[in-house]
């Protein structure tokens, strides 16, 4: 057993602080984990550039780096916001014990539908009825178990490369789609018991039940709504744990000031903000919104603006490229896909928003009142009574509603905003991720010490047939 020492005097934590978030400065809330790697292409050579200061960790116990796998899909900008957060979070807990590895393993080694689910969903949602239909006509378990046990004896042997290649101790799903193909081609390879596989939710509560797979080790439900769905869909007690959803550590951990992140982003000091996005995709009346804002937030008597609008359009660079050719009267910045969705949200007071989870999950760790002014049929519905029943936001599709809304909290209701901000507050759960990632921990602990997976001996799925 070798113990290396450090070569220089630098904490670990702070080491790996810096190797999540780059040079972090507290005042300017700067957690930056994007400065560093904003790519997950570049995964592999996040964990390989190890510089001088780096500890030999793998070495300590004699235990070697335990590599994990997440498998996601750019199905919206959740599910790679919560891989993101997982993968922060791994880094922060536990340095270079782990190596993590963010792959859509469908898009890089399966055929079609599998690598092409982001077009087809994009397509589904714009078209709502048939996404409503597609969702609960797929819902119960002998249509989705028998159309996805039939795609995994198709693409058995392309998955099977595609997870091999990553050597996976533990392997993490943020996608509902992810589990029932992978766990099938685990039990062909004789490594289900060996491979911990563990499903990270991230729907906040009507959620499609392909996430529920009885064959997990764990099924980490974002709420108590999700946790009663999985155990009447079968799985026990004992699989499932219930954290919160996971949001990037940079949301949780970084000291922001408001003041300084509106100095940062160039905001006006003084006026109040509300901020207008619509998930990762730009979805939702973002434009229509954005035009009665600029109306409502206009005050005529004065001649003078009452606040000012951020929108964020996501991808949707033709809603930015349209946004950012009008003419507005109050002060309004356009921005397109933004990789420091903390500074934000933690420069404004407020926020317009289609009902997705993960921006709901963010806006209520930074204490925002949340406008909800859509939904994707399906897995969003549910997200609107619980941000509505608990006291943290309203919904309303209306546009003009929604301008008249924000123009109140910024004058006459000031009291009500400052009350749904603590309503946010109280349910938000920012160590959600770090609990996920213990407990995980805890499971590969109590696999012991000599826990590892023999790929060598696995045999081949092409080799059975
Ligand atoms: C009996 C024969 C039927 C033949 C069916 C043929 C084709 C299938 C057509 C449609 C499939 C519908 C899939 C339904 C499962 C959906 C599970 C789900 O909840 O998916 C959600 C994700 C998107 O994530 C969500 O994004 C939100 C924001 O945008 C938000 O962030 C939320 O939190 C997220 O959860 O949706 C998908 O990923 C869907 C991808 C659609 C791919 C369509 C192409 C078909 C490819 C593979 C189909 C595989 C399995 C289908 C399951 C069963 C089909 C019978
Ligand atoms: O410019 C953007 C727009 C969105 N997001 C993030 O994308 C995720 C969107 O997830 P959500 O579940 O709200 O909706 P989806 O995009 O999946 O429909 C959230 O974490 C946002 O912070 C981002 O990082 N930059």
């Amino acid at each position: 057993m070798t113990v290396a020492t450090p070569k220089k005097a630098v904490s670990i934590t702070e080491k790996v602080w810096k190797k999540v978030y780059g040079n972090y400065s507290a005042s300017s809330g700067g957690a930056n984990h994007h400065n560093k790697r904003c790519s997950y292409e570049s995964e592999v050579d996040f964990y390989e550039d190890d510089d001088e200061t780096t500890m030999e960790l793998i070495q300590i116990g004699a235990e070697r780096t335990k590599n994990v796998l997440i498998l996601m899909s750019d199905t919206g900008g959740g599910h790679r916001a919560s891989a993101e957060a997982i993968r922060d979070a791994f880094t922060i807990e536990f340095g270079d014990e782990y190596r993590i590895i963010v792959k859509d393993v469908w898009k890089e080694y399966a055929g079609w539908p599998l690598n092409d689910m982001e077009r087809s969903y994009k397509f589904m949602v714009k078209h709502g009825q048939l996404w409503k239909v597609a969702f609960h006509s797929t819902s119960p378990r002998w249509i989705h178990g028998w159309y996805l046990a039939a795609m995994a004896a198709y693409y058995a042997k392309e998955v099977e490369v595609g997870l091999m290649e990553y050597k996976p101790d533990i392997i993490i799903s943020v996608h509902p789609l992810m589990q029932h193909i992978p766990l099938r081609v685990l039990k062909w390879q004789g490594l289900q018991k060996k491979v911990i596989f563990v499903t990270v939710i991230t729907d906040l509560n009507t959620c499609h039940p392909t996430w529920f797979h009885p064959g997990v080790d764990r099924c980490y439900c974002p709420s108590q709504e999700v946790a009663k769905r999985a155990l009447l869909d079968g799985l026990e007690e004992t699989q499932i744990r219930v954290f919160g959803l996971p949001i990037r550590p940079s949301f949780a951990r970084a000291v922001l000031s408001k003041d300084d992140l509106r100095q940062e982003l160039e905001l006006d000091p003084n006026l109040p903000a509300v901020l207008l996005m619509g998930g990762g995709e730009g979805m939702g009346p973002v434009k229509k919104t954005a035009k009665a804002l600029g109306e409502s937030l206009f005050d005529k008597e004065s001649g003078k603006p009452m606040g000012q609008l951020i929108i964020v359009c996501g991808r949707n660079k033709t809603l930015a490229s349209s946004l950012q050719s009008d003419e507005w009267m109050i002060p309004v910045k356009v921005r397109g896909f933004e990789t420091q969705m903390e500074k934000w949200m933690g420069a404004v007071d407020c926020i317009i928003t289609k009902a997705g989870p993960g921006t709901i999950a963010e806006a209520l760790i930074r204490g925002l009142p949340i406008i909800l002014n859509d939904y994707i049929p399906g897995q969003e519905k549910g997200n609107v009574p619980y941000v509505v029943d608990n006291g943290a936001g309203v919904f309303t599709r209306s546009p003009k509603e929604t301008a008249k809304l924000v123009a109140e909290w910024f004058s006459t209701k000031t009291d009500e905003l400052k009350r749904m901000s603590e309503n946010s507050l109280k349910l938000a759960q920012p160590e959600a991720v770090f609990n996920i990632v213990k407990d995980i921990h805890e499971l590969a602990r109590q696999r012991g010490p000599l826990f590892s997976v023999p790929y060598m001996l696995t045999s081949s799925f092409t080799s059975l047939i």
